[in-house]
């Protein structure tokens, strides 16, 4: 990979219960480029993205070893330091899942929501990053009259755009999306399409997807999960 390198992962194991999911997973993602994560269904994708934000802890009887490094704020950190609090690690790999999950709140407030979260009370400053990320989930257009409606009453679409918009308020450096077009009809598979290679240049995107027409129209690179591992 002559690229820079944004996440490096070495002998990567994981199991359930006992039961190996991951074995000796090794492998480099490039920096500023979309990668799709293939392979057949229940070989470890989803698992695979959970080890790089540690979302894997909250679940029981989960156990993993292996070393999962990440260039974050300059710098390849490693995720599993006791020095990396998972908060800020999740402020700066953040992900999206496969059906949207809008917050039974507001359009407005669910963008708003990590950054108070986060303990910012500078209403400007709020108003400035709500529109920036609805502007980068290319959602602005379409909500900005109407930023107090309750974000259950957008499409399937649009939820899932504003579940981006929510996934990049705090600027993240990597944006994890565990196939984020499968609820979605063919116009919104192509504007989430559009969006995530709009977005590449300031974030490195990691993509589960089942849709090979979807990962050679914006994947730059493809890696291949089967037996339990990464094949190529
Ligand atoms: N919380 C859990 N407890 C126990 N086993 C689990 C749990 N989550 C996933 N598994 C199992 O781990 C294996 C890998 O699941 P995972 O969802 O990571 O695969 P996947 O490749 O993403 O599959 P798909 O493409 O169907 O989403 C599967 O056999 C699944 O049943």
């Amino acid at each position: 990979m002559t690229e820079a390198i944004k996440i490096r992962v070495e002998n990567l194991f994981f199991s359930y219960r006992n039961r190996l999911i991951l074995k000796d997973v090794n492998v480099n993602f490039a920096e500023n480029a979309i990668t799709a994560l293939t392979g057949p269904s229940g070989v470890g994708k989803s698992t695979f993205l959970m080890t790089l934000n540690r979302l894997w802890e909250n679940v029981s009887d989960a156990d993993m070893s292996g070393a999962v490094e990440i260039k974050l704020q300059g710098r390849f950190r490693d995720v599993y330091a006791p020095a990396m609090p998972v908060t800020e690690l999740r402020k700066m790999v953040a992900m999206v899942f496969q059906a949207p999950n809008p917050l039974p709140m507001s359009i407005h407030k669910n963008i708003a929501f990590p950054l108070k979260l986060a303990g910012e009370r500078n209403r400007k400053l709020i108003e400035h990053k709500v529109e920036h990320a609805l502007r980068m989930a290319n959602l602005w257009d379409e909500v900005k009259d109407r930023l107090n409606d309750d974000a259950r009453s957008l499409s399937g679409g649009q939820q899932q755009r504003l579940c981006i918009a929510r996934a990049l308020t705090l600027e993240p450096e990597v944006l994890l999306l565990d196939e984020p077009t499968s609820s979605l009809d063919q116009a919104s598979m192509a504007a989430i399409e559009e969006l995530l290679v709009g977005l590449k240049d300031r974030l490195t995107i990691l993509l589960v997807s089942h849709y090979l027409e979807q990962v050679s129209r914006i994947s730059d690179h493809i890696v291949t999960f089967d037996d339990s591992t990464v094949v190529s």
